[in-house]
C-alpha cells in the first residue's frame, strides 16, 4: 500500500487504552492505529472487550488510563457529540430506532445530530435555517437512494425487515458525513443474502472514502471485506495483520478454540 494515496495514514490511534469494570478488566494496555480508507476488523471471542472498546472511542464512557487520538486531536474523554462532530459515527450490535419515525425521519435526526441540536432552532424560520433544510433533505435523499432505501423513506423504520433497518441505521451513520464509521456486529442476526448484500454495501461506502472499523464474527465477512485485522482476547492485543496472516495464526484459532470447548 502506498502512502502517497494516504492509505498508510493513521487516522485513529489507540494508545495503551484500559478500562475496568470493577475486576473486570474489558479493556487493557490496548494499542492499535487505524489506517486511512482501510476497513479493519476488530474480532475476538465473547465478552474480549470489543464493545466497550468502541464505546470507549466514541466518548460513551471513559477510560482509565490511554489516549485516543482522531486525525491528531486527542479526543480521549470528549462528549459523544463532539467526537461526532470530528467525523466518528456508529451503528449499534442491536439496532435502535425509534418505532414512530419512518425512515426519512430517522436519518433527518442524523444531520441534525451535527448541529448538536442547538443550532437549528436558533435559526428557525431563517432563510439560513431554509436553506440548510433543503441541503439537508437533498443529502438524505442521495444517503437513500445509496444504501437503496428511497422507495421506503415514508415507512415506520422498525417495521423494515431487519436487513434494512440495519441499512437505515447505516443511512442515519452516514448522514452526519464521517471520516470513520464504526460497525459492531452490523451482520449479526442476518440471512446470507442480507449479510452478503450489507458486505456490498460497506464496500461501497468505503470507496466513497471512509474509513471503516467493523467488529464481526463472521469470519468469511471479515477475510473478504477487510484489509487489516486486529483480535483482542481479554481485552488486550492478541496478534494483528491483514486477513492472510490473521487465518490460521495459532493464537487466534488457540483463543477461539479455547472459549469454544470451555462454553461447550
Ligand atoms: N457496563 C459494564 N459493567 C460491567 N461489566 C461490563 C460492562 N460492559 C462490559 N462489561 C464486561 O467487560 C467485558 C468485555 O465486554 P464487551 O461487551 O466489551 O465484550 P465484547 O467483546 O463486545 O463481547 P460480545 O462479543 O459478547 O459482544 C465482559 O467481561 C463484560 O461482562
Amino acid at each position: 500500500m502506498s502512502s502517497e494515496k494516504g492509505y498508510d495514514t493513521a487516522i485513529l490511534t489507540v494508545e495503551r487504552l484500559s478500562k475496568a469494570f470493577g475486576g473486570v478488566k474489558a479493556v487493557n494496555d490496548l494499542s492499535f492505529s487505524v489506517t486511512q480508507n482501510a476497513i479493519h476488523a476488530i474480532i475476538g471471542p465473547n465478552g474480549a472487550g470489543k464493545s466497550t472498546l468502541f464505546n470507549l472511542i466514541t466518548g460513551v464512557i471513559a477510560p482509565n488510563e490511554g489516549k485516543i487520538k482522531l486525525f491528531n486531536h486527542d479526543i480521549t474523554s470528549l462528549r459523544p457529540d463532539k467526537i461526532a462532530q470530528y467525523g466518528v459515527s456508529r451503528t449499534f450490535q442491536n439496532i435502535r430506532l425509534f418505532p414512530d419515525m419512518t425512515v426519512f425521519e430517522t436519518v433527518l435526526i442524523g444531520t441534525y445530530l451535527l448541529t448538536g441540536g442547538k443550532l437549528l432552532p436558533a435559526l428557525f424560520r431563517s432563510n439560513e435555517f431554509r436553506k440548510r433544510e433543503r441541503q439537508a433533505k437533498d443529502r438524505i435523499k442521495e444517503i437513500l437512494q445509496f444504501v437503496g432505501l428511497w422507495d421506503m423513506r415514508n415507512e415506520y423504520a422498525a417495521k423494515l425487515s431487519y436487513g434494512n433497518q440495519r441499512r437505515v441505521e447505516i443511512a442515519r451513520a452516514l448522514a452526519t458525513n464521517p471520516r470513520l464509521l464504526l460497525l459492531d456486529e452490523p451482520t449479526a442476526g442476518m440471512n446470507q443474502k442480507e449479510t452478503k448484500e450489507l458486505m456490498q454495501l460497506f464496500s461501497q461506502v468505503n470507496q466513497q472514502g471512509i474509513t471503516i472499523l467493523i467488529i464481526a464474527h463472521d469470519m468469511h465477512l471479515v477475510n473478504t471485506l477487510s484489509n487489516q485485522i486486529t483480535v483482542i482476547n481479554f481485552g488486550e492485543k492478541l496478534v494483528e495483520g491483514p486477513p492472510e496472516v490473521i487465518q490460521n495464526h495459532p493464537a487466534v484459532v488457540e483463543a477461539y478454540m479455547g472459549r469454544a470447548e470451555a462454553n461447550a
